[in-house]
Formats: structure tokens, C-alpha cells, sequence
């Protein structure tokens, strides 16, 4: 059986700065007083990632502007998540099965893991952190699965973030398990009826306002006048999120994780949300790389690796002289 995974005072007291891999690096208790690890880059550019989820909360470029959506009324304490973001949903994404919405590890305290298994070494990254979390007694009597999850969030050298996730059944012999998974990302956007989607025309989704159904997307890319739950399945590697009124492009880009969530909940659904202003759906947008329709199945001593990179561009799109077939080609 696993040994639970440590608190977050105790991953604070067991964390001298040789844990931390560089000084680019710095573990920081925020005013909530949960803790968070800050990876900083070039000039202004920095990512903050919460102990409390695994949870990266902040992505900012160069100028130090936040590319990410957090919610002025995010709840820093557990059992809630907070909102906005990158939370992880694991080992259940959504509702598709008898957890809890979107599973445990985004409410759960995750450790920094200052031995982790090597990963392909990345030049280009600027400051790194590998967390690490494993069931607690109370985890598997609701998931009766050992696993170790791995995560390493990374802030390469010209400002993008990555995610990398392992996940590793360390199950006794003969015990398969079998999840779903999300990056469920929020990206800060000025004005979302000036965004729009590309990449995902023409694909077949789930739709979650709609029990979950089928349907066929459009050919044009897709633009927001209501609500959109919607399930984007076998997507493209690559998926532009193209902001007119700010002019950038946010580049995302999967490996591993077959679908794509869309996700803005709208006036009403904002409105019937503790945690989110009724009016801050207007500035965000969730793309989620994901792995939803066919679940992974990992076997004792396997592992899956699914990996997330976002990148911010200047975008032209406005005076119509950037090809988007560039932009999702890269
Ligand atoms: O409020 P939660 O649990 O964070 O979920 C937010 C949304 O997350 C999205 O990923 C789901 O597709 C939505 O159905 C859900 O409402």
C-alpha cells in the first residue's frame, strides 16, 4: 500500500532549497497561507504552482502580464478547488464515472519530488519543479488503486509552460486500473465574444449540455454567443485560441491526450458559481487537452505520460495577414 501523501506543512518543513533545482525556483507561502512553488524566467515572465492541487494558478510573459484566468473569488482552502488556472482532473474527469466531479488530485496536497525518474533534458527550459502525489489511506478507500503521479511544470526560455504528467500503477500484480484525465486550463481572454477557436472545426464532440450526445462540429472556426460544455474528441495536436481585441494567440499543444474539453459556463451557470463573479465568463475561456472518451488502462508497473505546452503569440489576425494554417502547424 502507498504511503499517504504528506501535508502541506510537512512538504514545507521537508524542503530545504537543495530540494528546489535551481535559483529560478522558490517555494513561497501565499497570503491564504497554502504554499506554492514560483518558477521565474526572462524579464517579467514567471509561473506559480500551488502545492494545494499541484495546481499552476499564474503564467505571465515577459511583461508580466497574466495569461491565465483566476477568479477574484477563488477559494484557497481545501475541499474546494481553486477556480482558474490549471487544475488536473484524475483519475475522473467530469462526470464520467461514480467520483466526485473531475476526481481527487486537484483537491489533494501534492509534494515536491526532489528525486524524480529523469526526463528527457530540455534546453530550452528556464526553471522546473516535479511534484508528486500518491493516494492517502482515505483516497483509496473511494479509488482502491496505488498509482505515483508525477508532474513537471516548466518555464522555458522564451516564456512557455508545460506540463508533463506520469502517472505509474504501483498496483500489486494483476490489478489494472483505468482513468480519465484534463488539464483543465483557463485562459484569460479580454472579451470572449472576441475569441474564437481554431483547429476544431469539423470535429465530432460530446456535447454536455445536451446528455452528452454527438454531433458533428461546423466548418468555421468556433466563436461564443452562449454557454459551451462541449467534449472535442480525437482533436488535433495543435489548438490556436486566437484573442482579437488583445491580439495574441495562445498555442496549445497535446501530446497524449486524444480530446479537448471547450468549456465557458455563461451568465446563468457564472451566476449559480460560489467561487466565480457572475460576469468574469466574459474573460475566460477553458480549453481542456484531455483524455475522455476512452479511458486509459494502465497495468501494474506501466506508465502513461501526457504532456501540455502553451505557448503565447502576438497575433496579426485582426488585419488578416497570418495564416492560421501556420499557427496550428507551428
Ligand atoms: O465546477 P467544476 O467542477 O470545476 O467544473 C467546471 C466545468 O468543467 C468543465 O471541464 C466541464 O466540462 C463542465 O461540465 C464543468 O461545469
Amino acid at each position: 500500500m502507498a504511503a499517504p501523501a504528506p501535508s502541506a506543512a510537512a512538504a514545507a518543513s521537508a524542503s530545504p532549497p537543495a530540494l528546489l533545482p535551481s535559483p529560478f525556483v522558490e517555494l513561497v507561502k501565499s497570503p491564504s497561507g497554502l504554499e506554492k512553488v514560483v518558477l521565474r524566467g526572462s524579464r517579467n515572465c514567471c509561473v506559480e504552482v500551488y502545492l494545494y492541487g499541484g495546481q499552476v494558478t499564474s503564467w505571465k510573459n515577459d511583461n508580466g502580464e497574466e495569461l491565465l484566468f483566476l477568479s477574484s473569488k477563488a477559494i484557497f482552502k481545501p475541499p474546494k478547488a481553486i477556480r482558474g488556472g490549471i487544475p488536473i482532473c484524475f483519475p475522473q474527469f467530469g462526470t464520467h464515472g461514480n467520483l466526485e466531479q473531475h476526481g481527487f488530485a486537484r483537491n489533494r496536497f501534492w509534494s515536491i519530488d526532489s528525486d524524480p525518474p529523469p526526463l528527457p533534458v530540455n534546453p530550452a527550459i528556464k526553471a522546473f519543479v516535479d511534484l508528486i502525489l500518491k493516494p492517502s489511506e482515505e483516497d483509496l478507500k473511494i479509488w482502491p488503486h496505488s498509482f505515483e503521479f508525477r508532474l513537471r511544470v516548466a518555464l522555458g526560455s522564451s516564456g512557455d509552460l508545460s506540463l508533463t504528467s506520469r502517472i505509474r500503477n504501483t498496483n500489486p500484480p494483476g490489478k489494472n486500473f483505468s482513468y480519465t484525465f484534463a488539464y483543465h486550463t483557463y485562459f484569460s481572454v479580454s472579451d470572449i465574444s472576441e475569441v474564437r477557436v481554431e483547429g476544431l472545426e469539423t470535429m465530432d464532440y460530446l456535447d454536455n449540455l445536451k446528455a452528452k450526445e454527438r454531433f458533428t462540429e461546423q466548418g468555421d472556426a468556433i466563436v461564443f454567443e452562449s454557454e459551451v460544455d462541449k467534449v472535442y474528441l480525437a482533436a488535433p495536436s495543435k489548438i490556436a485560441i486566437i484573442d482579437h481585441e488583445k491580439k495574441r494567440t495562445f498555442v496549445v499543444t497535446k501530446e497524449g491526450l486524444p480530446d479537448a474539453v471547450v468549456w465557458n459556463p455563461w451568465d446563468k451557470k457564472a451566476k449559480a458559481m460560489q467561487d466565480f463573479g457572475d460576469a468574469e465568463y466574459k474573460g475566460m475561456l477553458c480549453v481542456e487537452p484531455a483524455a475522455v472518451e476512452k479511458p486509459i488502462i494502465l497495468k501494474p508497473g506501466e506508465e502513461w505520460k501526457g504532456r501540455l505546452v502553451l505557448s503565447a503569440v502576438p497575433s496579426s489576425y485582426c488585419s488578416g495577414q497570418l495564416d492560421p494554417l501556420k499557427v496550428l502547424q507551428g
